[in-house]
């Protein structure tokens, strides 16, 4: 078969299942199995591909029309300027995660050597991508998931960049002080498992549901980085649209200064905060 009549069986195929982006999809994970750059791909359409190679493309498609994450099976995604492994063992990060990161970096433009800590580090990708971005930082990353923390180590090495991980829940066993606190926790309530997305499925729970309201994970994580952040310090964090207003109201009875701040589709999603006075 040729190449492009296989990308057009398996763009109709992700298509009867309901993928959101079909066409994409199948590209990219043809380009992955026949191991082949976008050039090549485009160049190499006309070509006749083996019957190994199209067994292996189906495998693929099939599992991707399961609603196997694309990044599962890819094993990869390009975020915030580091290339990471994705398996199962951590959420898959994010693009609206990179504006988090983007914040961040904001947040540290004069700081000489920033001390940063990560809370949730799941692949790695905040972390690893503040790294990257400033590297006199000195970045500490927490999970409370053993397993996301292997998979943020590999990730460290294969990007060589030097962090320093730490398994435990929140801030356990780190007094600071930081420059900067960032997370993403897990933030959705418990009761949109019931409706999440299939690929969304293959995400680690731990790594999602936080309560009925979403923020038993985000609450004592505040209370905790209050005392762990340098005078003037901030935490960062990404949160639902839904909740992001609360704990921001939250933070400012408690004595800090916050404000919710919008994602590039203007919803609320992160929250800035100061100790007052800081
Ligand atoms: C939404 S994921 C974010 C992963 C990564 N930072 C990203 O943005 O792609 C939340 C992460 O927080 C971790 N986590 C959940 N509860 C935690 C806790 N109490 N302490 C530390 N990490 C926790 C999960 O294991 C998961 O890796």
């Amino acid at each position: 078969m040729q190449l492009r009549d296989l990308l057009t069986q398996a763009t109709a195929r992700l298509t009867r299942a309901g993928v959101p982006s079909p066409e994409v999809d199948a590209r990219l994970l043809l380009e992955h199995v026949l191991g082949l750059n976008r050039t090549a791909f485009l160049l190499r359409g006309g070509e006749e591909i083996g019957p190994d190679a199209e067994a292996r493309a189906w495998d693929s498609i099939e599992r991707r029309a399961a609603r196997v994450p694309l990044q599962h099976l890819t094993g990869e995604v390009e975020w915030g300027g580091v290339r990471l492994t994705s398996d199962a063992r951590a959420l898959v990060p994010r693009p609206e995660t990179e504006w988090l990161l983007h914040l961040a970096l904001e947040e540290l433009r004069r700081v000489e050597k920033p001390r940063v800590l990560d809370v949730g580090t799941g692949t790695g990708a905040l972390a690893l991508g503040l790294k990257a971005a400033i590297p006199q930082a000195e970045v500490t990353a927490t999970d409370l998931s053993p397993e996301a923390l292997s998979l943020a180590r590999e990730n460290a090495a294969l990007s060589g960049l030097d962090v320093k991980f730490v398994e435990g829940s929140l801030l356990a066993g780190l007094s600071g002080p930081f420059n900067l606190i960032v997370s993403n926790p897990p933030y959705l309530p418990t009761a949109d498992r019931a409706t999440a997305d299939p690929e969304v499925r293959h995400d680690p729970d731990l790594a999602l549901y936080a309560g009925e309201d979403g923020l038993d994970v985000a609450r004592p994580l505040v209370a905790e980085a209050a005392a762990a952040l340098v005078p003037g310090g901030a935490l960062l964090l990404e949160l639902d649209p839904r909740n992001a207003p609360t704990l921001a109201a939250e933070l400012r009875t408690a004595g800090w200064q916050a404000e919710v701040r919008p994602d590039l589709t203007g919803r609320e999603r992160f929250v800035r905060a100061r100790r007052a006075g800081g």
